[in-house]
């Protein structure tokens, strides 16, 4: 049985920063499945790209793999021979859930689970780099350096997918797309509390980006081919090929 997502749910009077900590891993496949758009469509096309762009002999990133949805869809889709994923996060508490959730599985491609930083771990022979809604907790600071790191360790004809939550250039589209995503979040069974008390515990800590500076950040630190695949309200994905 998976745990329901109810941590904003009561009035908090010291309402913290967000933080992927034990009660939030504890409810994380449930709370981004109502709290992400397309989430689901999402992972299933990173094993479809995974089938496609994955080199034999090569390593596989997931970079903020929280509990390993997309870990386990790249092992799921994976064809070529060789190859190794390595699942990186920062959390303790999502790491140790992976492992269990991993564990239920059967598979013989090789997960290195690491707990670490994204901006201290080195990236080499990648063929596919998967940042699912990663990127925007980066201090905006580094996400540029990581971009280029994660560019020099792909092989030429690798693949980064890059999902994020996005703002939008256009004041009254921007609105817009937030209001639908709180209509979502509202057909998924949250209250207007847990919706604003989410909302502010994640101001400070997670800065999302225009689709447009994505694009450009990604095209300055190299990627030759870039776009946008997917996009729903006020989330999408991009594709950025070496
Ligand atoms: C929204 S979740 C990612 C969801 C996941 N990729 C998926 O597809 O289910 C963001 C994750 O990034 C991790 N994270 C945030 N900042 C990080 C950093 N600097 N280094 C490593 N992991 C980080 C968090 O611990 C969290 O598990
Ligand atoms: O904007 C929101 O309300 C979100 O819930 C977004 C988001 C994300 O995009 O990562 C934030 C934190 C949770 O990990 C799940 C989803």
């Amino acid at each position: 049985m998976q745990s329901k997502d109810h941590i904003f749910a009561a009035p908090i009077a010291q309402l913290g920063d967000f933080c992927f900590d034990q009660n939030v891993a504890e409810v994380f496949p449930d709370m981004i499945k109502r709290s992400v758009p397309g989430y689901s469509n999402i992972i299933s096309a990173i094993g479809m790209m995974t089938t496609r762009f994955a080199q034999p002999d090569s390593q596989l990133y997931d970079l903020g793999c929280s509990l390993g949805a997309a870990t386990q869809e790249m092992r799921r889709n994976l064809t070529q021979p060789g190859c190794r994923i390595i699942a990186v996060d920062n959390s303790a508490a999502m790491l140790e859930r992976a492992a269990s959730h991993l564990a239920a599985f059967k598979s013989d491609v090789p997960v290195t689970l690491t707990e670490a930083d994204l901006c201290d771990i080195e990236i080499d022979n990648a063929s596919v780099v998967v940042l699912n809604f990663t990127l925007q907790f980066i201090d905006p600071d580094k996400r540029e350096a990581l971009l280029s790191k994660i560019y020099r360790g792909l092989k030429p004809g690798g693949v980064l997918i890059l999902s994020e939550k996005f703002i939008s250039a256009d004041e009254t589209v921007n609105e817009l797309l937030i209001d639908l995503h709180h209509d979502f979040k509202r057909a998924n069974g949250y209250s207007e509390l847990e919706i604003s008390q989410k909302r502010t515990a994640l101001e400070n800590v997670m800065r999302p980006d225009t689709p447009e500076l994505h694009k450009t950040r990604l095209k300055r630190v190299g990627f030759q081919h870039v776009d946008l695949w997917f996009q729903c309200f006020n989330f999408g994905s991009m594709v950025a090929i070496k």
